[in-house]
């Protein structure tokens, strides 16, 4: 690992407009090319039925584990700049996006502002983000647990299949 990229992360993906899949991917690309980010991990790509607002396309989505010098807001900013180049369109709350990046854990951090919050807000209650993120993470015990938990919770209540990994 580069010296400095001392903070983990685990970024959730998710797109469902255009080729989704070819996006994903190349959205990995795009952050691992952040000098301030190193991509060492990732799940595997996961079809998905829309949780939320429900009369739109399924998503693919997956989880990548980071190492990051940035700061948590840094990180948020980054990681916008980057869905703005994937020229997200925000119109529908949880509507059809291009690409959403999101941060779903940093560190053992809890941050609750009105820009971000972390834990994600919803990691806890989306299949879409736990079951990937199971497959990528490796810190503590108890977080790895409440992700178990969470999963064996919510499972057969949302639609989810592996597509490749
Ligand atoms: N952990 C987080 N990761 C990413 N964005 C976050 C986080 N916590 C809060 N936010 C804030 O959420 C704002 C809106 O995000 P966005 O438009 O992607 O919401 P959404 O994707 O429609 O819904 P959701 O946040 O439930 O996935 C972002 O601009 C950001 O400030
Ligand atoms: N399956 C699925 N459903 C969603 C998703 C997503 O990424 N996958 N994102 C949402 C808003 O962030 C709302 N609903």
């Amino acid at each position: 690992m580069s010296a400095g990229l001392k903070h983990t992360a685990f970024i959730g993906l998710g797109s469902n407009l255009g080729d989704s899949l070819q996006t994903v991917g190349a959205a990995v690309d795009v952050i691992d090319a952040d000098p301030q980010i190193e991509v060492t991990g990732r799940s595997s790509w996961y079809d998905t039925s829309p949780v939320g607002y429900e009369a739109q396309a399924n998503f693919v989505n997956g989880v990548i584990k980071i190492e990051t010098s940035y700061t948590p807001l840094e990180l948020l900013d980054a990681l916008n700049q980057i869905e703005k180049r994937f020229k997200r369109e925000r119109t529908i709350h949880w509507g059809p996006r291009t690409l959403d990046l999101d941060i779903e854990l940093y560190d053992e951090e809890t941050i609750r502002t009105s820009r971000l919050e972390i834990p994600h807000h919803e990691m806890f209650n989306r299949l879409f983000v736990l079951e990937p993120l199971e497959e990528v993470y490796d810190g503590n015990a108890e977080t790895a647990r409440r992700i178990h938990d969470a999963i064996t919770k919510i499972q057969g209540t949302q639609q989810i299949r592996k597509i490749e990994n």
